[in-house]
This record gives structure tokens, sequence and C-alpha cells, in this order.
């Protein structure tokens, strides 16, 4: 058979373009950048979609098994958002008709408020210990504050996540004064070394700065929640698993009661803080904070940033980092909220709705204890 060279053209570029599609559709995987789970520091606070996700950008694979199962979703069975609870598990039947009524539960955005009777620690413990999880709490002991340490670390042996993996980081200026306690398996202390400071305003507000940096360089990819807690405060009951989830706050014990303008939000609209008269959900602790490392990390990271933008025009929130947390979860709203029963104050007579108290700051002498009054 005689072929011509159109015939011969023809037939190699057919076979060529059937080559490309072939390589295209069933290439082993193709690269494109995942849509990043952090917004870009707006400095308003407006946090990104808050499902899922990673640190920053990174690269996914896109295999052809990805439009069923590829690593992304299945990671979902280890998110906060899949709970599987093991099989034959008996507990109390819940109620949907009784339950408290003394306290709300529920925030208007839906988000829950743990009390003292609204969750069952054995259903909780059972869901989250098949998830394998560590939560990692940071705590500052700077100068005297060190003095507080030891009740903190010993109290929280017995109350803070008892069972799971829990990777405890003191940062303070007195290493060698750090007490040894004895730990459970699977429960770490580590130390961390930072300077001292002579403004107790500023140790307070540098948390935010080392919180983050430690999330960057030593947290990501070992650790799942992240507590950030006050030093002078002891845990005298169950702190668990129902306190986990992406964003976390907890009421501040001294204006739960309170109507809204007697908040001590920063009030000056020339701070990055401002919380104008009439906003504002409730007043959160600084003291407490935390949820899965990928939103704490995004809360540290804008405080920080609107801190600095406040020190550059010469201003220093009302309740420095406090007042920060409290502008950036009125526009990032909690995904739970912890009553007043997670950071009670030791001097307030207990209200009968506070039913127990988890944890709690120890009454102090300022003056004597804070390198500046
Ligand atoms: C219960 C609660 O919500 N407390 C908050 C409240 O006052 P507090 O009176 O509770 O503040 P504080 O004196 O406990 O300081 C906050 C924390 O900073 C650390 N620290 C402070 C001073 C020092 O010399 N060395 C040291 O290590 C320590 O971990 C301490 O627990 O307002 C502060 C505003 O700045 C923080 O937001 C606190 O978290
Ligand atoms: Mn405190």
């Amino acid at each position: 058979m005689q072929l011509n060279s159109k015939t011969v053209t023809g037939v190699l570029l057919t076979v060529l373009i059937l080559g490309v599609l072939y390589w295209y559709l069933f290439q082993p995987f193709r690269l494109v950048p995942e849509r990043t789970q952090l917004a870009p520091d707006n400095g308003l606070g407006v946090a990104p979609p808050r499902a899922g996700g990673a640190l920053g950008n990174r690269l996914v694979r896109l295999c052809p098994e990805a439009l069923c199962r590829c690593a992304p979703l299945d990671n979902l069975s280890n998110s906060d958002f899949h709970l599987v609870a093991p099989d034959h598990l008996l507990y109390k039947q819940p109620s949907i008709v009784q339950g408290r009524t003394d306290v709300v539960t529920v925030t208007p955005w839906l988000a829950p408020v743990i009390w003292e009777g609204t969750f069952n620690p054995l259903l909780l413990d059972s869901i989250y210990k098949l998830k394998n999880i560590t939560i990692a709490a940071t705590v500052f002991a700077v100068g005297k504050y060190i003095r507080f340490l030891k009740d903190f670390l010993v109290t929280a042996e017995k109350h803070f996540f008892t069972g799971f993996g829990v990777h405890i980081y003191v940062f303070t200026d007195r290493v060698d004064e750090v007490p040894h306690v004895q730990m459970a398996p699977g429960r770490q202390l580590m130390v961390i070394s930072v300077p001292s400071s002579n403004r107790w305003q500023e140790i307070s507000a540098r948390r935010m700065e080392l919180v983050r940096t430690l999330i960057e360089e030593k947290l990501r990819d070992h650790v799942d929640y992240i507590f950030c807690l006050d030093v002078d405060s002891q845990f005298h009951g169950r702190w668990g698993t129902e306190s986990l989830g992406g964003l976390v706050a907890v009421i501040h014990p001294g204006y739960y009661r309170d109507d809204r303008s007697k908040f001590p939000y920063e009030r000056r609209p020339e701070s990055r803080a401002y919380v104008a008269p009439g906003e504002g959900d409730f007043y959160y602790c600084g003291g407490a904070f935390g949820g899965l490392l990928q939103e704490v990390h995004q809360l540290v990271k804008i405080c920080h940033s609107n801190f600095l933008d406040d020190a550059k025009n010469n201003i220093e929130a009302a309740w420095q980092e406090e007042s920060h947390l409290n502008r950036y979860m009125w526009i990032n709203k909690p995904s739970k909220v912890l009553s007043p029963e997670y950071l009670w104050q030791d001097f307030k007579p207990i209200n009968p709705e506070v039913r127990i108290i988890r944890f709690s700051g120890v009454t102090k002498n300022y003056a004597e204890i804070r390198p500046n009054a």
C-alpha cells in the first residue's frame, strides 16, 4: 500500500493528540495550590473559613482517586467534626426535653456553652480516645510568678485532660526554679527560656507572640489542640474533652451577669482592639482560651499584629492582649464557649448557677508579685 505524506502526517498528529490526552487524564497526580486557610493579615481580625485545613500554603496531590478518597478527606475522621463513639458503650440516656434551665447553653450563633450537666464525660472521653489526640497547654511563669507554677502543674495532673496526651510548655526566665512534678505516661513538660521584663503588661501581652512562634516552630503537625492558660490559677475539677472545639473562649467570671455597656473592652476607636458601644457578645478571659491548633495560630497572629499596630501609634489597649482577644472573638465567633466554671476567681463568692469550679485564679497581692504595680 502506498502512503502519501499527508496521510502519514495525519496519523502521526492523531497519535500525538491521543497520547497527550491519555497522559493528561491518567497522570498519577497533578499539583495545585490548596486554598490557604490563613487569611492575609487584614488587621481587622476577620477569619477565613474555618473547617479543616493546614497552616499556610501547601501543595496537595490531586489523584484520580481524589474523587473518592485522598489524604485530606481521610483526615476528616481526625478532625473536630466527625465524632465516632465506640459501639456498645453504655451511658445515661440523653433527654431532649430536660436539661439545665437556669443558664443559657447555646449562643445566638449556635455554639454550645459548656456548663456542668450539659455533657457526658464518659461518652466524650470515649469518642476522643479513639482519635488519639494530643493537647498542648502554654503557661508563662516569669519573675515572681514562678511561685504559682507548682500548684498549677500538680493540679493539672489531677484534672486537666487526665488520661490524654498532654504537652505542657512552660515559658520562664527562671528555668532553674521550675519544680519537678511527676507526670503520668503520655504527659510531658517542656521548659522554654524567655527574657524577663520590668513591666507586667509586657509579659502578659508578649504571650501572643511567643505562642505564635511556638506553634509555627514546634507544634505544627504534632499537636491537635492547644490551650493558653494563666499560671496564677489552679485546677479544682475536671477540665477535659468537653472543652475541645475549633475556637474556644472562656466567659470572664467578673462580668457574665452584666450589661455589655459595663464590659471593660477597649473603648478608644484609635486602638485595633476597639469595640464600639452596643457591640460585643460576652466578655472573655485573657487567662484561658484555646482550640484547634490552626485556629489558635490565627488568633495569636492577628492579636499580636494588632498589638504591634497599636504600639506604633503609642496605644496600649485597656487590658492588653485580653482586649485584643475580645475584639477578635467579636468578629470571629468562638465555636465553643466555656462557662465561668472554667476560670473562676478564688476571691469571688460562688453563684448558684456555678455548680463546680474547674479552674480558678488564686488571690494574690499584685503590688508584691508584679515587677511594676
Ligand atoms: C483571669 C484572667 O483572665 N486574667 C487576665 C487579666 O488579669 P490577671 O490579673 O489575671 O493578670 P496576671 O497578673 O495573672 O497576668 C497574666 C499572666 O501573665 C504571666 N505573668 C504576668 C506578670 C508577671 O510578672 N509574670 C508572669 O508570668 C502569668 O502567666 C500570669 O498568669 O488581665 C490580663 C491583662 O493583661 C491578662 O489578660 C490575664 O490573663
Ligand atoms: Mn491571672
